[in-house]
């Protein structure tokens, strides 16, 4: 016969086992599975990709910025601090050859520099601040931690214990005025209960002799929900709690008794959040509505008690399951507008100014470029009682998909607008060169909001300069097929007819929608995580590293098989020994070669090959067949 005899790991093994679960276990990385095909790999075992971890909430950084009408090559490249601090030392050093025999005082020095990179820039640039992300990292109680490198190649630590991720979550934007950072994304670690055990327990009662088993279920772990709520307007909450998890399933107990269920976990997001897996690009849910709630991480199974295990063959059973592990990830959020429109445009075109004189919302207007350094949001009241939510978006630049200026930050948000208002400053040089340089921004940075439909509004029509440029300008558009508006901001007009066009352009948009789209599911995260664990015990993988003779078999409902086996119960051996023989495990390792003596791995169990069927002489299937039928047997 052959059998596999579990050795008991020391406790070496056993935490160098443990350390592993910072790797993703394989059955849930498994791309491939495999129904009863058994993969052979020579040589040494693939070493499972590291986990990409980290956490966190980033806050947009902001730049130093360009003069309006400098788009020269000498700024065509985004300035950080770090290359800022460069250019004020370069420049201190001048001051300092300059003035080497006046002995100024260095807060004169200051002043000069400050001066001095005004003039260079050509714009009020004390008033915009530079910043830049300071990254830090932990070193206290560094022997507690693994390095491990993330997608970017940050180290990040992972307390191995506690199973938290520290090194991004340090890092800050120091310097950056509260009010000014936009925390729009942010990363979190969710993981739903884990179920709680089954128990082995019988009914001892007087007058109720042979009472049989009564041990209880465990209770279900508790589920990770998301739910819109509509009183948060940005992530900022997850900059203090990252970590959700839901509470473990209890235990069940004698008489019958099933154990609770864990405490749910419900995470509250702001209206208008994506949620992706952190790392990978596809959304696993958006969020839009206040009240929308989905169900992200269902808690694990609980464990059945013996009571559960009752049957003819064995009416005293003496095993009971472990409860099922919740699963866990790490999700990144990302918080984005729900406008229906958007005003984009170069800076200092007139977009603020034109939302305030449509909605009542009053962003700060001002001559110089880059006045707005995060989204504004008005509402427009329309007279049939329907209304708009109009979005006012940072400036955009020629280079601006390449990080140059603010716009780019912010032209995510565009993607949920249904359409866009493009604002041109008629009283620029070249007004039809701006638009062009917009719209190239605007396709560079995603061909989707490129393909939006979009009202081209003329402002300043009140200067004379506008005044004169836009007969040819609108001359121009036409021939390519567009209608522009003109208008005048300031004065109030013309500003209702490009927004009625908007407006016009946005009830078509959702008609067109509604004929498309359905309705929304919102559970399928969940439906996904179910599916993975009705995954048949059948399909599973094996690979074998010759050189320690060590044989891996993995698979998912393999692997969740072992993680709910009570070793502490004597029959669960049995039982594990008839599953893996029923699956076809023994009959492929047989097949691929196991010899007398190798290792064999299966999920966090570590065990002996032994065969035996020279010594006893009888078909294995015979021998398997006896073994499925006295199983669980009374000692
Ligand atoms: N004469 C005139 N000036 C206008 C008009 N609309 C806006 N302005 C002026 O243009 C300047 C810039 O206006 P903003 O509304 O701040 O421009 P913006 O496009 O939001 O600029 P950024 O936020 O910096 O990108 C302000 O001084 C406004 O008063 C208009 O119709 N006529
Ligand atoms: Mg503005």
């Amino acid at each position: 016969m052959a059998s596999i005899s579990i050795s008991v790991m020391s406790p070496v093994q056993a935490i160098s086992r443990q350390k592993d679960r910072s790797q993703p276990k394989p059955p849930k990385t498994a791309s491939k599975k495999f129904k009863g095909k058994i993969k052979f790999r020579g040589g040494s075992l693939k070493t499972p990709p590291q986990t990409s971890v980290g956490g966190g909430i980033e806050a947009t950084t902001y730049t130093r910025l360009p003069p309006k009408d400098d788009f020269s090559d000498e700024f065509s490249t985004e300035v950080k601090l770090a290359d800022c601090e460069v250019a004020m030392l370069n420049i201190e050093d001048e001051t300092e050859t300059e003035t080497e025999t006046e002995n100024q005082s260095s807060e004169e020095e200051i002043e000069e520099v400050e001066e001095k990179l005004d003039c260079n820039l050509g714009v009020g640039y004390r008033r915009l601040d530079i910043f830049e992300g300071v990254e830090e990292y932990d070193d206290s109680g560094e022997e507690e931690y693994d390095d491990v490198f993330d997608d970017s190649g940050k180290t990040v630590n992972i307390d191995e214990e506690e199973g938290f991720y520290e090194g991004e979550l340090d890092v800050k934007e120091k310097g950056v005025p509260a009010v000014m950072r936009c925390f729009d994304r942010a990363k979190i670690y969710v993981k739903s209960g884990d179920g709680g055990n089954g128990v082995v327990a019988f009914r001892r009662e007087k007058y109720v002799p042979f009472g049989g088993p009564s041990g209880g279920d465990g209770g279900r772990g508790g589920n990770v929900y998301v739910e819109v709520d509509d009183s948060m307007n940005s992530l900022l909450p997850f900059r203090n709690s990252m970590h959700f998890r839901a509470g473990r399933g209890s235990h069940g107990q004698g008489k019958m008794m099933n154990g609770a269920k864990g405490e749910d976990s419900v995470i509250k997001v702001a209206p208008g959040t994506v949620i992706r897996e952190a790392g990978k690009s596809e959304v696993l849910l958006e969020l839009l509505n206040p009240g929308q709630k989905a169900l992200l991480l269902p808690g694990g199974r609980g464990g059945r008690g013996n009571a559960s295990f009752k049957s003819g063959f064995n009416k005293v059973p003496r095993i009971a399951e472990n409860g099922e592990e919740g699963p866990e990830m790490w999700l990144e959020l990302e918080l984005k507008l729900v406008a229906d429109v958007g005003i984009v445009g170069a800076p200092n075109a007139g977009k603020s100014t034109l939302l305030s004189v449509i909605s009542a919302a009053q962003p700060t207007i001002a001559n110089y470029p880059f006045t707005t350094l995060l989204p504004n949001l008005g509402v427009v009241s329309f007279d049939y009682d329907s209304t708009l939510v109009v979005a006012d978006l940072p400036g955009l630049l020629e280079g601006a998909h390449r990080g140059f200026g603010l716009g780019h930050e912010f032209l995510r948000h565009t993607e949920r607008c249904s359409a866009l208002v493009h604002v041109i400053d008629g009283s620029a040089e070249q007004p039809e060169f701006e638009f062009d340089a917009v719209r190239l921004e605007l396709e560079l940075f995603s061909p989707e909001i490129a393909e939006k439909p979009f009202v081209v509004a003329f402002n300043k029509m009140d200067l004379p300069d506008a005044n004169e440029k836009w007969p040819l300008f609108k001359e121009r558009l036409q021939a390519r097929g567009i209608e522009p508006f003109c208008m005048s901001a300031v004065k109030r007009e013309g500003t209702h007819e490009v927004i009625c066009a908007a407006y016009e352009l946005l009830r078509k948009h959702k008609e067109a929608k509604k004929e498309f789209e359905g309705p929304v599911d919102m559970n399928h995260v969940a439906d996904k995580v179910h599916k993975q664990r009705s995954a048949s015990i059948n399909e599973f993988e094996i690979s074998h590293d010759s050189s320690s003779s060590t044989w891996h078999v993995v698979g998912p409902g393999l692997q969740r098989f072992v993680q709910m086996t009570n070793w502490r119960y004597i029959d669960s051996e049995k039982r594990f020994q008839h599953v893996l023989e029923a699956c076809g495990v023994y009959k492929s390792l047989m097949k691929l070669g196991v010899k007398e003596g190798d290792t064999v791995i299966v999920g966090e169990m570590e065990m002996v090959w032994h065969d035996s069927t020279k010594n006893s002489g009888q078909s294995k299937m015979k021998k398997g067949s006896e073994i499925s039928i006295k199983w669980p047997q009374w000692k």
